[in-house]
């Protein structure tokens, strides 16, 4: 499913998170928000799961103007984590089941295996690696055609970061979902990303193919990212 960014200006009070960005995330692939904090990235993302509204432009998926009821398309990963801390965690697991009629029980069921998470478990006695842990596997459970990540890696140790990487590469359907993963974590992420753009000051200053950037430029991402910022700096003076 496409998703459209036209013009998107947003502003909280008198700042911009965002100015005037246009963008088409395309279907089936996997593009990286890149930048430091207060960049714009989870800006980004809240406009796309209607959470919040553009000051100017338009925000499309699919063609169809995002508003609240978007949720349904889009499966939205925060930064915060909205737990019912008396939920076990299989409780929890129905609880979304009842929500969203996209998610797979059975990937779930999958998911929480590879994870090593057990399912009569209290979600307030998880350690902070297994609430990412789970945050995730609720998210990727949803078949939606959307998916959204805001900084999956926040706070975790590598083991985990790694587990959370394979079952991204596992359980992400590669033909049918758009996937956006907002992180200033470039290293980890990179072997995921199909598309990465640079998000600084409210800027989409440049965006790449992570392949072409290796093959023909001969850079990782992160050698990418730091050039691209340094000649935005440079051209502003
Ligand atoms: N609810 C809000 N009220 C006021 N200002 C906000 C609000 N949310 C974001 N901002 C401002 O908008 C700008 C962009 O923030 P945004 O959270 O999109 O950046 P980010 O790149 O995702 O950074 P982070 O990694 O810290 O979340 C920042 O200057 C931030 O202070």
């Amino acid at each position: 499913m496409t998703v459209q960014l036209n013009g998107v200006t947003k502003k909280y009070g008198n700042e911009f998170a965002l100015k005037n960005v246009s963008f088409t995330f395309t279907k089936g692939k996997i593009y990286g928000l890149l930048g430091p904090n207060g960049g714009g990235k989870s800006t980004t993302l809240k406009l796309i799961t209607g959470l919040v509204y553009p000051t100017n432009g338009t925000v499309t998926v699919s063609d169809e103007k995002v508003t609240r009821k978007i949720s349904d398309k889009v499966a939205y990963l925060t930064e915060l984590d909205m737990f019912y801390d008396s939920f076990t965690i299989k409780q929890m697991v129905d609880f979304y089941h009842s929500q969203f009629p996209d998610f797979s029980l059975e990937k779930a069921h999958q998911l929480l295996q590879d994870m090593q998470l057990e399912g009569n478990k209290k979600i307030r006695k998880l350690s902070k690696g297994n609430r990412g842990r789970l945050k995730l596997v609720l998210t990727i459970a949803r078949n939606a055609p959307v998916i959204l990540l805001d900084e999956p890696f926040s706070g975790l140790d590598a083991l985990v970061r790694d587990s959370i990487v394979k079952s991204l590469l596992t359980y992400i359907n590669f033909e049918e979902q758009t996937v956006i993963i907002a992180t200033h974590e470039i290293d980890e992420i990179e072997p995921l990303l199909d598309e990465v753009i640079a998000v600084y000051q409210g800027h989409y200053i440049d965006h790449q193919n992570v392949e072409s950037l290796r093959e023909e430029q001969g850079l990782s991402v992160l050698q990418w990212f730091k050039m691209t910022i340094q000649n935005w700096e440079s051209e502003k003076y």
